[in-house]
């Protein structure tokens, strides 16, 4: 990090102190002027001002360490800068409430009750825990400074415990950016760094306080024990840790052309953005896919668009996590628009993120010590582990990595363990498409690899955000939102609920006995409370129509068929088991029974990998254009 970006990101980060100074003062004021003491308003308060405490904390240290062999890596300056954006996206948000508090003083209100009006109190329960999660990374960010070297920072930041805690505000402010005050923050981003660095410092006579108190030293330590010192890490948030992956997504807000979808609220691009990766400014589905987009977005369809029929259909995409929702849309995008060259190449660095990060969670779970040690490859797990953000924006392997990720991945004492897990269901998470990238790493790391239609279908990354497909079938225009199903994505769920013409439901057939990402149990207990809860849902119409598409068919081994039918949800199946249609038709009836509406209209179809990409729009098409009537 060269010296006047690490001074200019200090000068940033105390500015935006100055900011959340002001918004404290603000909400102090008006709990003052009215004397009263409303607790949740003193949480507030109290929250930012943790947070500024914590904010002015980081600059100071960031500004002593600077020189020194600890001084900020790009790893750090990174993860700061997300927590720096989450933080701005926050305080933007409370300062557009609190405007709106202002202009609206003649309404007969009393003051805590407009505050009330504005914030209420379920926004307030939100912001209390965005706040704690900020206040968590920046802990973390501040806790890795005690490292000796750059190096050492690193290393703790790309602990899965730390990508767990910096992933958490990634997802927070881009909840924040898609649903809420959208609009107020590229206003408050127009402040640039310089501007906020040279704001006259606002600073508290309990900040000291706070910095000392025995709350925010123990929030200290704990961090220290969970993140900077292994020896002493807290075994149980270890295991959780680990069944989290450990992404690190190229985080934008301004690559992606924004809309509005009717009347959700749109975010205006940046017009600082300097972002000139050509592959960022493609407004095609496949892209903005795989970014953690802190927006709703529009893609292009990249369908012949034949006459639009003013039939019109919003079908929303929903269902748990990996379960295929994305798939499905890249499905449907390939098989009516092959994907072009320019569009295969934006995936390679998501192809080569699942990679790497496949391996990192296997060598973790299947215990580094024990494959370095016996089998010779301290070295390169060492080097798998080490591997940062700057070696993978080349697009390419590098040699050493490659080499690592294929000798672990070949290692006979690799191999067993991979057979073990799958043979005796042990737990822990691995994404869908592991084996299938790993066994693929000698072509991945050619470097004119470009990948195949099956590459880019079996890639993954967590969607954040709406992202909408749009196409003409059969003389209706079907308008696809696909929404994240992480747990924090569904919130977005129930916002749109109301839009939808049609509920289209990927439900992944063979996931029991499978750890749930976000939920570390089983996903398809998960995955079958998720049903029951959303299709009896209050703001689902009393005639709703679903689709469940029954997802990753290629994965129903007989194994697997034996898991789900052992399951107390799908009991009393007596006929043949070899016979996947019969299975399928029974896991559909006991989904059908949790249905308590009696008009709700639900039809069952299927979609899987392994066959062409056309095949599986198809079946998908067919089963939504039989539903009638939509
Ligand atoms: N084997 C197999 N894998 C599939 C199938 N469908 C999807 N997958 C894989 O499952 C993983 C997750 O798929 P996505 O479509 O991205 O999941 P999603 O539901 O959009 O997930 P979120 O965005 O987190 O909600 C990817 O690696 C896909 O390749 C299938 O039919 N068979
Ligand atoms: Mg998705």
């Amino acid at each position: 990090m060269d010296p006047a970006s690490v001074i200019g990101l200090a000068g940033a980060v105390a500015g935006l102190a100055d900011i959340i100074a002001r918004t404290v003062m603000t909400l102090s004021d008006l709990r003052n002027a009215y004397n009263q003491s409303d607790f949740k308003l003193s949480a507030l308060i109290c929250q930012l001002s943790t947070l500024k405490a914590a904010l002015s904390h980081i600059a100071e240290m960031v500004n002593t360490s600077y020189g020194n062999a600890s001084s900020p890596s790009t790893q750090f300056c990174e993860d700061l800068r997300v927590s720096m954006y989450g933080c701005e996206a926050m305080v933007s948000a409370l300062d557009t409430r609190l405007a709106k508090f202002h202009q609206n003083e003649t309404n007969g209100l009393t003051i805590l009750g407009k505050i009330e009006v504005v914030l209420d109190e379920s926004t307030i329960d939100e912001y209390l825990s965005m706040l704690n999660n900020q206040t968590n990374a920046l802990q973390l960010l501040l806790t890795t400074l005690q490292c000796q070297t750059s190096l050492a920072i690193d290393k703790k930041l790309q602990e899965s415990s730390s990508r767990r805690i910096i992933n958490q505000i990634r997802d927070d402010t881009s909840s924040l950016v898609s649903l809420y005050d959208t609009a107020s923050l590229a206003s408050t981003k127009s402040t640039g760094a310089q501007d906020i660095a040279t704001t006259s410092p606002i600073s508290f006579s309990f900040d000291s306080e706070i910095v000392t108190s025995r709350v925010y030293q123990t929030a200290m330590r704990y961090q220290l024990r969970v993140s900077g010192n292994d020896d002493g890490a807290d075994e149980s948030d270890i295991a959780s840790s680990r069944l989290g992956i450990n992404r690190r997504f190229s985080f934008s807000v301004h690559s992606e052309k924004a809309f509005d979808l009717e009347d959700s609220p749109s975010v205006k691009p940046d017009q600082g953005d300097t972002n000139t990766n050509p592959a960022s400014k493609i407004a095609s589905y496949p892209s903005s896919t795989r970014r953690e987009t802190a927006k709703i977005v529009q893609s292009t369809t990249f369908l012949p668009r034949t006459e639009r029929s003013n039939v019109s259909k919003k079908i929303l995409l929903i269902g748990s996590s990996e379960s295929g929702k994305s798939t499905l849309i890249k499905s449907l995008s390939c098989a009516f628009d092959p994907f072009d060259e320019q569009t295969r190449q934006t995936y390679i660095e998501e192809i080569i993120e699942n990679c790497v990060e496949t391996m990192r969670l296997l060598v973790i779970e299947t215990d580094i010590d024990r494959v370095g040690g016996d089998s010779g490859l301290r070295n390169e797990c060492r080097l798998l582990m080490e591997d940062n953000d700057d070696r993978r924006a080349s697009l390419k392997m590098c040699e050493g990595l490659v080499g690592a990720i294929s000798s672990i991945w070949q290692s006979s004492e690799m191999q067993m363990r991979f057979d073990h897990r799958r043979q005796h269901q042990e737990m822990y998470y691995l994404p869908t498409s592991s084996e299938y990238f790993l066994n693929s790493i000698s072509r991945l790391a050619d470097p004119n690899y470009l990948p195949t239609d099956s590459d880019i279908l079996r890639s993954y990354c967590k969607t954040s955000g709406v992202c909408t497909f749009e196409f003409n079938s059969a003389g209706r225009t079907y308008n696809f939102y696909d929404v994240g199903g992480a747990r924090s994505q569904r919130r977005k769920w129930i916002e749109l609920f109301p839009k939808a013409d049609v509920f289209m439901w990927t439900f992944d057939i063979c996931c029991s006995g499978e750890v749930s990402q976000d939920h570390g149990g089983d996903s398809m207990e998960e995955q079958l409370e998720l049903w029951e809860f959303v299709v009896n849902h209050h703001r689902i119409d009393f005639d709703a129509n679903f689709v469940v598409i029954f997802t990753k068919l290629d994965k129903l081994t007989p194994e697997a068929i034996s898991r789900l039918l052992s399951m107390e949800f799908f009991r009393g199946y007596e006929k043949d088991r070899t016979d996947v249609d019969m299975v399928l038709d029974h896991a559909a009836e006991r989904l059908a029974t949790v249905v308590r509406g009696t008009r709700i209209n639900v039809s069952f179809g299927r979609a899987s990998i392994a066959t062409s990409p056309t095949m599986m729009a198809e079946e998908a098409m067919r089963t939504l254009e039989q539903l009638n009537p939509i």
